[in-house]
Parts: structure tokens; sequence; C-alpha cells
């Protein structure tokens, strides 16, 4: 070895224990005197961090050796085996051979010692400059030793270290052990909670964020469930006053888990009551059982979509409890009957106001169950004390307040066996998006419509007004109130000929072919019309309106929800719909809503909006507007951003960044009138169908008009009439002409569309992407991913990033 090799013995208790092995009682082996060299050194493997130390460091190990110090203090060295004594290949230059020992060093005897506890031989390092031996300048041996020593000790430590880990991983777990981990979540209370996560260790989400509203643990493990890992701003600020008791007025853009702000604390009392009728040993245990206690909660929604959504959303809330409340939902267009029998055995009634006012007013004793319900929530309020709803919302709270009623209606009722009824103190929970202006004309008998939004002193003043709360003032809970708006929103306009809004609309939904999108319009007739302009247009379009019956609207909900079918390029789905899916409507993933029609008020274009971009996600909400009702729409949006304008906040997005002046996006006419052929003709043919089917109706009305009468009816007789002129004689030309068209023709024009359909458009430049029904989606993905994306129609894009 040409090094010089300087050694370290460590301690002088490693050779007092070394003196001591040789001399202790139980005769010791004869140990063999050997040389340093002459000993079989094993290299050390050094720690990664160490490689870099100057470059000449090199660790040595021997094992089965002894070092004995004699009476002067002279050291030497015994072989306890073979092994040890191994001899290597002569160094061809030796210098340190026999190199003195000094003596021992108590601080690394420790290390030393440690290594003897654990291995049960003895080890002992050598340090071994790897090259330049020599001292750096102003370094001196003592300082090298000390580095060296340093060193050492820092090696045997995370040897010990890494020899202790892999002993441990080895190791079995005590079952001890193994209990004492799983005691924090015995800790949570319940087993069912603490069963739960077992179960679901993987699939449930952390709750802990949840913990600071003191939930119960078995709605924890509900939420944990259903992967909800925080409140929602508005959850955790409105359920901590509704669980203590106050009534609550909560305002929170749309899609920010307003329904959970009053359905978790709901849930809170029915296991509260579960678990003292449990305690008292009154547990219900039968369904006729379960109709002799009142109904625990009243929620009112203004349409029957929401009413079923909520109802959906709380029973998934509930979904693994042992025992879940019931959730009766009434709306109109199912049976009233069920509805009847169902309200009688629930602890939570959801319902439109119309229905539930129906079925109060037939009697059959379903008031008593109402009286005493403990939360009455008003879901979308200002829409449900306004629009019609209201007339039907102020009897229902009427009737709940007044005293006498329920007497009166007992004794109406003589199966119903007379009861004490217990006064309940109710919590009142109002809950909306916004407290639109409007609502407050209405009800002061000087309606205005398109009015703004109320602020919180407005809105306060108007629903103490209206609404008897129990508290004199009830908790007003904004989470919002600088927008109303969802923070993930970006709004734009396109602008267009005031006869041109069906070809926008085309081309915008071709624009966007994976969009999930929403299309509102004022009326159903638009909706009516709209329907089959597109379908000829090979878009997979879903139709939602009010005349639609119950089952047909849920349905559409659900096609539009599920994935499409549809052949052709466009993967997204359409939903065109009245202001009847504005409100509450939470359908995952809509990425795009279009406002066909201008909303008629501030309100009305939040919650249209609010369909997409909720729940923290990001989405795009675009007007069509003909040329006389641009001035219009920026006005109406900057009623919606005014807030923040007034509260001399930060704008919460583009718009109101802009001074509330809504971007016109700039969409390429050149390519637009391109499409104008194809749109024609889908309108001919969706014109023909509609007259068709309007004269079906008409036909069928007026034929039972006549039947009434005792008289004949010929359509023909009837349609050549004179006095068919002056207003609506034009239209009514149309009609006639639209479906005078014979089969044959519709035929032809059908194939003619077909044969557009399925040709290129040329579009310029962007001709490659535009083919059939829809653009070739791969071609324009590519060019989005170069960032081209909105080339061919202008610059929509982006508004979808
Ligand atoms: N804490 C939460 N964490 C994650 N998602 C949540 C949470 N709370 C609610 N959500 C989800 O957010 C979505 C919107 O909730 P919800 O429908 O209650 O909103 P909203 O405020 O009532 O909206 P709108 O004003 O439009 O009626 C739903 O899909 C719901 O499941």
């Amino acid at each position: 070895m040409k090094a010089r090799k300087r050694q370290k013995l460590e301690g002088s208790q490693a050779g007092k224990k070394a003196t001591a092995n040789k001399s202790s009682k139980a005769a010791p082996p004869k140990l063999e005197k050997v040389r340093l060299d002459d000993l079989a050194w094993n290299d050390v493997e050094m720690p990664d961090r160490l490689d870099d130390m100057e470059g000449f460091y090199g660790l040595e190990e021997i094992e089965d050796v002894d070092v004995v110090k004699d009476d002067n203090g002279i050291v030497s060295y015994r072989a306890s085996s073979d092994k040890a004594t191994k001899k290597r290949a002569a160094p061809e230059e030796s210098e340190d051979d026999g190199e003195e020992f000094t003596g021992f060093d108590d601080e690394a005897g420790e290390a030393a010692d440690d290594d003897k506890e654990e291995g049960g031989a003895m080890i002992i390092e050598t340090v071994t400059p790897r090259s330049a031996p020599e001292l750096e300048e102003g370094e001196t041996w003592e300082d090298r030793k000390k580095k060296q020593k340093e060193l050492q000790k820092q090696h045997l430590k995370e040897k010990k270290q890494k020899e202790k880990k892999e002993k441990k991983e080895k190791k079995p777990k005590p079952e001890k052990k193994q209990k004492k981990e799983a005691a924090p979540q015995a800790d949570l209370g319940s087993a069912t909670f603490a069963n739960l996560l077992d179960e679901e260790e993987d699939k449930g989400a952390d709750i802990t964020a949840w913990r600071p509203l003191k939930l119960s643990d078995e709605t924890l493990g509900a939420l944990s469930k259903m992967k909800f890992h925080q409140p929602s701003a508005i959850q955790k600020a409105a359920i901590p006053e509704v669980l203590a008791g106050h009534d609550v007025i909560g305002k929170a853009s749309t899609g920010s888990g307003k329904t959970l702000a009053f359905g978790i604390p709901i849930l809170e009392r029915y296991l509260e009551m579960q678990k003292i009728a449990g305690n008292n040993k009154k547990k219900v245990n039968s369904e006729e059982e379960a109709a002799r206690k009142p109904a625990l909660a009243l929620i009112l929604s203004p349409t029957r979509e929401l009413a079923h959504q909520i109802s959906t959303h709380l029973t998934t809330l509930c979904s693994g409890l042992d025992k879940a409340p019931w959730i009766a939902t009434l709306t109109g267009g199912l049976s009233m009957a069920k509805q009847q029998r169902q309200l009688k055995n629930a602890d939570i009634i959801i319902g439109t106001p119309g229905r539930l006012w129906e079925i109060i007013s037939g009697g059959h004793g379903v008031l008593k169950w109402l009286k005493q319900i403990q939360f009455l929530v008003i879901d979308e309020a200002d829409r449900l004390l306004s629009q019609g709803h209201f007339k039907e919302l102020e009897e229902i709270i009427n009737v709940l307040d007044r005293k006498d009623d329920f007497k009166a209606e007992e004794h109406e009722d003589e199966d119903e066996a007379p009861e004490v009824v217990e006064e309940v103190e109710r919590q009142t929970l109002v809950f909306s998006a916004t407290f639109h202006k409007g609502l407050q004309h209405k009800l002061a008998g000087k309606a205005k419509p398109g009015a703004g939004l109320m602020d919180k002193k407005e809105s306060m003043e108007y629903l103490l007004k209206k609404l008897n709360f129990r508290e004199e003032k009830p908790k007003f809970v904004d989470v919002n109130p600088i927008s109303q708006m969802a923070s993930g929103l970006k709004e734009g306009m396109v602008e267009c000929g005031g006869t041109e809004k069906d070809l926008y609309l085309y081309a915008l939904l071709l624009l966007h072919p994976n969009a999930r999108t929403i299309v509102f319009c004022n009326s159903i007739s638009a909706v009516r019309r709209l329907t089959p302009f597109l379908q000829n247009l090979q878009l997979p379009v879903h139709a939602l309106h009010s005349q639609m019956a119950q089952k047909a609207r849920l349905r559409a909900i659900e096609r539009f929800t599920s994935n499409n079918q549809n052949k052709t390029n466009h993967k997204g789905s359409i939903l065109l719909a009245t202001d009847v899916a504005a409100r509450g409507l939470d359908i995952p993933n809509v990425n795009l809503v279009i406002h066909y029609h201008l909303p008629r008020a501030a309100d009305n274009y939040v919650h249209r909006s609010g369909r997409t971009a909720r729940a923290g996600e990001t989405g795009s909400s675009i007007l069509i507007c003909g040329p006389e009702e641009v001035a219009g729409v920026r006005r109406l949006i900057a009623k919606v951003h005014a807030s923040s304008a007034a509260a001399g906040a930060e704008p919460a997005n583009d718009a109101a960044k802009n001074g509330y002046f809504i971007r016109s996006l700039d969409i390429d006419r050149r390519v637009v009138s391109r499409l104008k052929p194809r749109a024609n003709l889908s309108k001919k043919l969706a014109d023909t169908t509609i007259a068709k089917e309007k004269k079906h109706s008409e036909d069928d009305f007026l034929r039972q008009a006549a039947e009434d009468l005792g008289v004949d009816y010929d359509s023909e007789e009837f349609e050549n009439a004179p006095g068919k002129r002056g207003r609506g004689a034009g239209r009514i030309k149309k009609e006639r002409e639209a479906r005078g068209l014979t089969k044959a023709e519709t035929g032809a024009l059908r194939a003619q569309l077909r044969d557009m359909l399925s040709s290129r458009v040329n579009v310029g430049v962007s001709e490659r992407y535009l083919t059939s029904s829809g653009i070739d989606i791969d071609a324009l993905l590519q060019q989005q991913e170069a960032g081209t994306h909105g080339e061919f129609l202008g610059t929509v894009a982006d508004l979808m990033e």
C-alpha cells in the first residue's frame, strides 16, 4: 500500500475491554500478536455526502482483533481468528509502517464501545488518505486527526442508525403497537365512523378541515365519503350559526355549496334527535311509528328540478348512515296521492310551493306535520319570494304560523286521533346568491323588471318584513359581498345582426365542440324552434322548459349530463332551456353558458351564468346580442359588477377589471357567413316541422271545441275563411307555406342539408378544420396546443382557457 497509513485506535475503553477480554476468567483463547499491515483490513463504504470530503479520506475496518496495552503503555494487536490475519499484498512503500500509536482517545472510545455492544466483535477503524497525504497549507496533524475523528464518528453513527432501521423494518409489528396506531380513529368517537375509515381508508378524504365545525362523527364520515376535504366559505360561516340555533340569511355565489350549508345542520339535528330517542328507548321502528313523528325540516325550492336535486344531494350525504332521515320530494308532475303519503313519513320535506300548497289545501291532516318543523329553509329565496311563487309561499308561511289552523283541521279529519301538539321553535334559513331589487318593488305593488340587486341592508329589511323570523335580527352571512359571480367565470358577448342569432349560436356551438353547454332562451317557443334547428345540424341538443312533462324534464337533464352518444364530431352536449334551468341546477362539468336571449334582469344573468364555473371550476358565459341590445347588455353587466366598484375592491374578474365593460368577442364574420346556407336550410326544415306540429295541435283543439259545440270541423274551410288579415297575417302566411311542403320536398331538403354537412366549408385559412356538423377536433386540438386556437372563428377561444 503506497499510502501512508495513519491508524487511529479508538478509546481507552476499547483497549481496556480488549485486555479484560484476554484476562477473562473463562479460559481466554491464546491470541496471536500481529502487525497492523498483516491484518485483513476491509474498505468501509463511505456515506455519499462524505465522498467529496477533500477527496483523500478512506476508512478500513477489521474484526476479531484485540487491542492490548501493556504496562508501559505499548499497544499491540492480537488476532482471535484466521479471518483477521489474512495477509494482504505488501504495500510498495509503507511510510507509516510501524507508525507509533500515541495513546487512546476517550471520545472515540465511546463510538468503538457502541460498536462492540452491537456487533459483539471489536471493530478497529483506520483512516487512509487516498491521495495527497501531505498536510494542507496551515493544517497540522492535530487538525487532520480531529477531522478524521469526526468523520469516523459520523460514519459510525450513520452505520448504526442504518442497521437499527433495517432491523426494525424486518421485525413484525407487535400486536399491541398496531392497536395503538389504530387508536386515533377510535378516538373519533362512534364505532361507525372508525369502521368507515377502516374500510374506506384509501377511498375517503381527509376531513381534518371540517373539525372546527364540531360536527358529529357520522356527518364527518359522510363528508369523507363524498370526498369533501374542506367546507366551502358559506358552509364554514353559516353552519356554526345554524348549529347555534340562529335564523340565518346566507348569501354566496352560485355553485358555492349552499345546499350543504343548510343540509348539514339539519342532518346534525336529526342525528341528535335519533340519539335522544335511542337513549329514551323510543326508537322509531316501523313506518307506522315513523308516521307519528313530525317532520324536522321543510325546504322550499322554486323549481321541480332543483327540489329533486336538493333531495339527491341530501340523500347522498345521508347514504351510509345507520339510520338515514326519510326524505320526501313534493313537486308537480308526479303523483299527488303518493306524495301525500310520503309527507307523513318524512323527516325532511323538499318541495315547490305550488305542489306543497296544493297538498296542504287538500287537508288530509298534513298540516300538523308541517307545523312542527324545526327548520324552514327557503332556497333561492329571492326567486321564491317573487315571480309568481310568492303568493303560495306567503300562504304556506301564514298557515304554518297560524295557531288555530291545526285544531280546525283536526276536527275536519275524524280519523286523526287528537294529539297535543308541542309548540316548536322554528329556525328560518334563507339562502340565495342574489337578492334582487325587483322583488322589493313587486311586493310593494310597483313591479319594475330588470331592477338591480339589493344590498345587505335592503335585503335584510325586506326579508324581515316578509318572513317570520324567530329572532329579531337573523344572522346575515354574506361570503361574497363583492361579487355574486363565481371567481372562475369568464364573461364575453358576441355582437351580430338582429336576424342572425341562430347563425351565431350555431357558430359558437361549432367552436366549442367538446363543451357541455347550456343555451338560455327567454321563451318556451324559442326553445321549441331552436331544438329542431340545431338537431337538423346534427348537434346533440336536449330541450328543457316548464311545459314539458316532468319525466321528460328529468330525462332531458339526465341525457344532457350523460356522455354524448352522438356519432358526429360534436363530443359535448347541449341543453336548450328556459330560465327553469337558471336557478340552482348543479350539473357537473358545464363549461359554457350561452345567453341566446338577454336575461331580463341582473339576477337572471348571475344565476344563468352560475350553471358553469361551479365548486371552484372554470367556465364561460357568452351573450349573443343584436345591435339594439348591446347598450342594454352593458348596463346589465355593469349592474352585476357594480358592487365591486362601490366597495372599491379588487375587481372580481375581467369584466370588472375593464371598468364593467364586457368584452365583445371577435368573431370572424366571413367564416360565419359561410355557415349561412346550412343554417338557412336547417331553419326552413325546422319551421316546416313546427308549423306541421302546430297545425296538428290547433286542429285537435278546434276539433274538440267543435265537438263540444256539436258542429262539424273542416280545417281547410276554417283556414280559407275570410278575415285573416292585419296583425299576424305575415306569420300565418309563412306558417302555411312552411307546412305546405310535401313529404318529398322536405325529403329533398334534408338530403341537400346532409350533403352540405358532409362537405367542407370554405373558410379560408381554416378550411381544413371545418367539416360536417362539427369540426375536425384532432386538428383543432393540435392547433390549440400550438396556441393558435380561435383562428378560424375569431378570438373567442381565450374565454375557454
Ligand atoms: N365542501 C365541499 N367541497 C367540495 N364540493 C362541494 C362542497 N360542498 C358542496 N360541493 C359541491 O359543489 C357543487 C355546488 O353546490 P350547490 O349546488 O350546493 O351550490 P349552490 O351554492 O347552492 O349553487 P346555486 O347558487 O347555483 O344554487 C355541488 O356539486 C356540491 O356537491
